[in-house]
């Protein structure tokens, strides 16, 4: 099977080809890696020998692949798709970017959620398979044996969504705002007998100061949030809201659609996003049952106890990045009645938020 890889060397597309590597994923397929800037150069060190690198913008050396993985960007796939698809290319076309997703003829990839979906979906002849949202993924990989059991009457879901998301640039402008901060009070921090207010004070004057970087986010994120992700659509949600429902319903196939909505927030994280959910269930299912449904639908949905010293040692950003866990805890029943369930998750938001049900897509392909 050739493939053909474009926006490998991106943030999303390194740990795609990280993950492939340690699962010798690329023993199994012929790759081939595209550029839009390099034309004729080498490509990745994965272990076997590859071509020098084609142009991704060529129709006729893409038209070549079985299957082209893009991690590039929905740019890209806007550019070239339809023109590969004019050409009379009868590829498999898996992609991160949110440009297909949401059309009638893809599939949103999410295996441990929706196997059953994505191998209609090959039975009945889809081409295109579409990596989802990372936070509508995360939610569905900690959340999605309850939503699978059509046990969700609807979802209220706050998120508190990592730099990464916006991109690698944004990761380091986070470091950078963090660097500022500390530099502006470094002396008083050094000593014990400084007044808090006069840092506070600082602090605030070097965050709001022209000096601040805030060429990426546009806004401190350091020491403040972001209460807004993607473009405005109507009724007043972000598109990062909007998604959720949209997307969640489509990668479960649901023909009731489950109502989920919420608010996205950026918070000061490298590469989890997390988020707290109110879950409306449409029974009063006891709370056991709950915690086996969850740790029951994937390896990867570990159940917290919802004590305090195990939420701070298995819920956060710090212990769960860099790994594919996507453990749910602050399990409880709201106060607002019995079928009024809290939950609260993390998630790695550049593996199973968006190079691991490609790299999964890839395999599904390769040894169906
Ligand atoms: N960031 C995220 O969390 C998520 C992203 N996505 C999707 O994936 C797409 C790609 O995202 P992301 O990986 O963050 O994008 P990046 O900006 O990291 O990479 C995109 C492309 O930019 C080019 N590029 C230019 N300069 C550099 C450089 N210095 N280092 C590396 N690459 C460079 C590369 O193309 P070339 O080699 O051809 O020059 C690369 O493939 C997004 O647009 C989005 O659609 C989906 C889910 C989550
Ligand atoms: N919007 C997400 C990242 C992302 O790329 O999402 P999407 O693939 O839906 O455009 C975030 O900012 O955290």
């Amino acid at each position: 099977m050739r493939v053909g890889f474009v926006g490998w060397r991106g943030m999303v597309g390194s740990v795609l080809v990280e993950r492939m590597i340690s699962e010798n994923d690329f023993q199994d397929i012929e790759p081939i890696f595209f550029t839009t800037s390099n034309v004729g150069g080498i490509g990745p060190k994965i272990g076997k020998d590859i071509p020098t690198l084609k142009d991704a913008k060529s129709i006729d050396e893409l038209a070549a692949m079985d299957v082209i993985v893009s991690c590039q960007g929905g740019d890209y796939t806007k550019s070239v798709y339809p023109d590969l698809r004019a050409s009379g290319w009868k590829g498999y076309w898996i992609d991160a970017a949110s440009a297909l997703r949401m059309a009638e003829d893809s599939v949103i990839v999410l295996d441990p959620v929706n196997l059953d979906v994505i191998k209609d979906g090959i039975a009945n002849g889809v081409k295109d398979f579409i990596g989802g949202n990372c936070t509508v993924s995360l939610m569905l990989m900690a959340l999605g044996g309850l939503f699978r059991e059509g046990l969700v009457e609807w979802a209220s879901v706050m998120t508190y969504q990592a730099a990464s998301g916006a991109g690698a640039k944004n990761m380091r402008e986070l470091i950078s705002q963090m660097g500022a901060l500390n530099a502006s009070v470094e002396d008083l921090l050094n000593d014990p007998s400084s007044a808090i207010l006069d840092i506070d004070r600082k602090i605030t004057e070097s965050m709001r100061s022209s000096e601040f970087p805030t060429d990426q986010f546009g806004h401190p994120l350091a020491g403040s949030l972001l209460p807004f992700i993607d473009t405005e659509v109507d009724g007043g949600q972000s598109r990062e809201e909007w998604k959720a429902q949209a997307e969640a319903n489509k990668i479960l196939a649901n023909q009731t659609p489950v109502a989920i909505d919420g608010t996205c927030v950026r918070i000061g994280a490298m590469r989890c996003h997390s988020q707290a959910l109110t879950l409306k269930l449409n029974k009063n299912v006891p709370m056991a049952d709950i915690e086996g449904l969850i740790a029951s639908s994937n390896e990867w949905a570990k159940v917290i106890p919802n004590t305090r010293e195990a939420s701070m040692a298995e819920l956060t950003p710090t212990k769960v990045t860099g790994t594919l866990s996507t453990p749910v805890g602050r399990l409880r029943k709201l106060s607002l009645g019995d079928e009024y369930l809290n939950a609260f998750t993390v998630g790695d938001q550049l593996l199973w938020g968006a190079a691991e049900p490609l790299r999964r897509m890839l395999r599904i392909l390769v040894e169906s």
